[in-house]
């Protein structure tokens, strides 16, 4: 299994209306995209880029999700963390079907089967007790990113 790059940070919020002003006024995010809704994954979804350095890399991410819906995954993280938090990182792999093979058999609990994430490829969680205590999301790289 070839681990690519680290693709976003998940931050969950009460909020993301108000995590928007914060990230534009107090962080001084210029790219911040428009909430969508993930009603199959239970949360509305805001993406804020951070540029790359000048002259390397890829603009970083930050993913901010507000719950959406009674069954969403992370009201329980927001009841234990009222103000929101760093909830899980996201990195990719170039095929989804091999990395989940690659974690099971190294005996990580693979959460559910790989569904579309909010970057339009399949994705997995792998559980934070097997990960060093870090909910941690693996999702397939965008077609031509590769
Ligand atoms: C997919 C769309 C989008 C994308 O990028 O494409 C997203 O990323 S959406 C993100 C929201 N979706 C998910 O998080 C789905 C995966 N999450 C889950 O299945 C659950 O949240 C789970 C299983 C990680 C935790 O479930 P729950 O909170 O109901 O159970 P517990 O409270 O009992 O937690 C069990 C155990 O895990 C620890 N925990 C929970 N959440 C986190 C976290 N975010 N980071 C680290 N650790 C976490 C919790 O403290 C418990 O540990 P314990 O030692 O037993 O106290
Ligand atoms: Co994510």
């Amino acid at each position: 299994m070839n681990l690519g790059r680290l693709n976003h940070v998940g931050v969950a919020t009460p909020s993301i209306a108000e995590a928007i002003s914060f990230w534009r006024d107090v962080m001084g995010a210029t790219s911040i995209g428009e909430p969508f809704d993930l009603p199959a994954q239970g949360v509305k979804v805001c993406f804020v880029d951070t540029p790359p350095s000048t002259g390397s890399g890829q603009a970083t991410q930050i993913e901010l999700i507000e719950p959406l819906g009674d069954a969403s995954p992370i009201r329980a993280f927001l009841k234990k963390n009222p103000a929101g938090g760093q909830h899980h990182v996201c990195y990719e792999v170039p095929d989804i079907h091999v990395a989940k093979a690659w974690f099971e058999a190294r005996g990580v609990r693979v959460l559910g089967e790989p569904r579309t994430g909010a970057h339009g490829t399949p994705i997995f969680f792998l559980h934070p007790r097997d990960m060093g205590g870090v909910l941690t999301e693996i999702m397939e790289t965008p077609r031509g990113n590769h």
